[in-house]
């Protein structure tokens, strides 16, 4: 089955979203996801300038010699961009193959491991009582696990905290925003929060927080310490991670999950994390992580330690990729919970899928293939817009970890 055509389709319903599509001699096509929040144009670059033209003429079903001859053949191995534009043709192959098949995706990776895939969603307020209320909706409206951030008195705006209730969105200005941060404040502010939310939600909620890594190894176990009697289902990104060993010394003092890794692009940034149990959950998902080809080989190493998958699924991962990870972690045996940020409704008109939230729980679709699909002409109404994500400060001006 020969690769007849490859393309790049970029649209803006709200926010960019990158996709590839692959199409056949055999009249099947492919689609995967390409989106790098804020750098979507160096991945569109990578497919279209250097990639696509040896993709050309290959067989498509070959998927893994495929992988290996942009992985390998490079030369210039891993990164957000290369592993980006990887995981884009990995996934798109992975749906041509399993639409040959005639199966829906997880089927073509080993079968079901359970009935439906177990979300969190986002609760946030500009203060305590804001992200009680928050949390009480969402709730409502079905999830379980929910993960709670709140404004930080005495800082204007923090990460997690967003304008509006159902769909946050970071990537929100044509220049980054300015955010203003300290760890004093957040640290003296945040057991507050989650001693609140027990106290109104009882012991039963899974609970969880996002810390964008923004505190040092020290303070993290300070958090974490802290945070025990509220029993977190997890504490994310206490740290920034391109020091694996710094988790021993977090793991050395509190008894609080943590999960990690949505800006991890290989498994050679987990593989210390993983195989020395420094974590619990591992966050890299399909488009970060050089598609579904290379997160199998994360969550086998991750299996054999006792780690979890907890796939990143905020806005910027578009329905492609929650389609395909959907299926992932219907089959993944060691999985763990999945994010889950709800797309616009122009978001899910421009990409049809089958996947469907009910009662706390995804379920991925039964048609073949990962089962979503691009709307081109839709697509082409709604063009690219330049977006940054923001950066933070100090409050003495110093730039700091956004
Ligand atoms: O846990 C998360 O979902 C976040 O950390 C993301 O919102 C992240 O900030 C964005 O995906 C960045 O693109
Ligand atoms: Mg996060």
């Amino acid at each position: 089955m020969k690769i007849i055509a490859a393309r790049v389709i970029i649209c803006s319903p709200g926010r960019n979203f990158v996709t590839l599509k692959i199409e056949t001699d055999q009249g099947l096509y492919g689609i995967g996801d390409a989106t790098l929040n804020g750098r979507e144009l160096a991945v569109v670059s990578m497919l279209n300038d250097h990639m696509l033209p040896c993709l050309l003429g290959r067989d498509a079903s070959q998927i893994e010699d495929i992988w290996q001859y942009f992985y390998r053949g490079v030369y210039w191995r891993r990164g957000p961009v290369n592993m980006t534009a990887l995981a884009a043709v990995d996934m798109a192959l992975w749906d041509i193959k399993a639409k040959a098949a005639g199966m829906p995706l997880y089927q073509l990776l080993g079968g079901r491991s359970r009935d439906k895939v177990l979300v969190y969603g986002h609760a946030n307020g500009n203060d305590i009582d804001q992200t009680v209320e928050a949390v009480a909706k969402y709730r409502e409206l079905g999830y379980q696990p929910i993960r709670a951030q709140s404004g930080v008195p005495g800082l204007a705006s923090t990460y997690g905290v967003s304008k509006d209730t159902l769909f946050y969105e970071p990537a929100d200005a044509d220049l980054p925003t300015e955010n203003l941060w300290s760890s004093s404040k957040y640290l003296n502010h945040t057991p507050k929060l989650f001693a609140e939310l027990r106290r109104q939600f009882g012991d039963e909620l899974h609970l969880l927080h996002d810390v964008h890594h923004r505190l040092t190894p020290i303070e993290a176990a300070r958090l974490g310490k802290a945070l025990e009697p509220y029993k977190l289902f997890w504490l994310e990104d206490a740290v920034p991670a391109e020091l694996q060993q710094g988790f021993r010394l977090i793991r050395q003092h509190t008894t609080t999950p943590l999960a990690v890794g949505e800006v991890f692009s290989s498994i050679h940034d987990c593989q210390q994390l993983i195989s020395e149990q420094l974590i619990d959950y591992i966050r890299t998902t399909l488009v970060h992580g050089g598609g579904i080809t290379h997160l199998r080989r994360i969550a086998a190493l991750a299996e054999l330690y006792h780690v979890k998958t907890g796939f990143h699924g905020a806005t910027d991962l578009s329905p492609v990729t929650m389609g395909a990870a959907l299926h992932f972690d219907t089959w993944v045996p060691n999985f763990g919970i999945q994010e889950y940020m709800r797309h616009t409704d122009a978001t899910d008109a421009i990409f049809p899928h089958d996947y469907h939230f009910n009662q706390g729980f995804l379920h991925c679709g039964e048609s073949p293939g990962h089962g979503v699909d691009i709307d081109e002409k839709l697509a082409a109404k709604y063009p690219y817009q330049r977006a940054y994500l923001p950066v933070n400060r100090l409050e003495d001006g110093t730039l700091f970890n956004w």
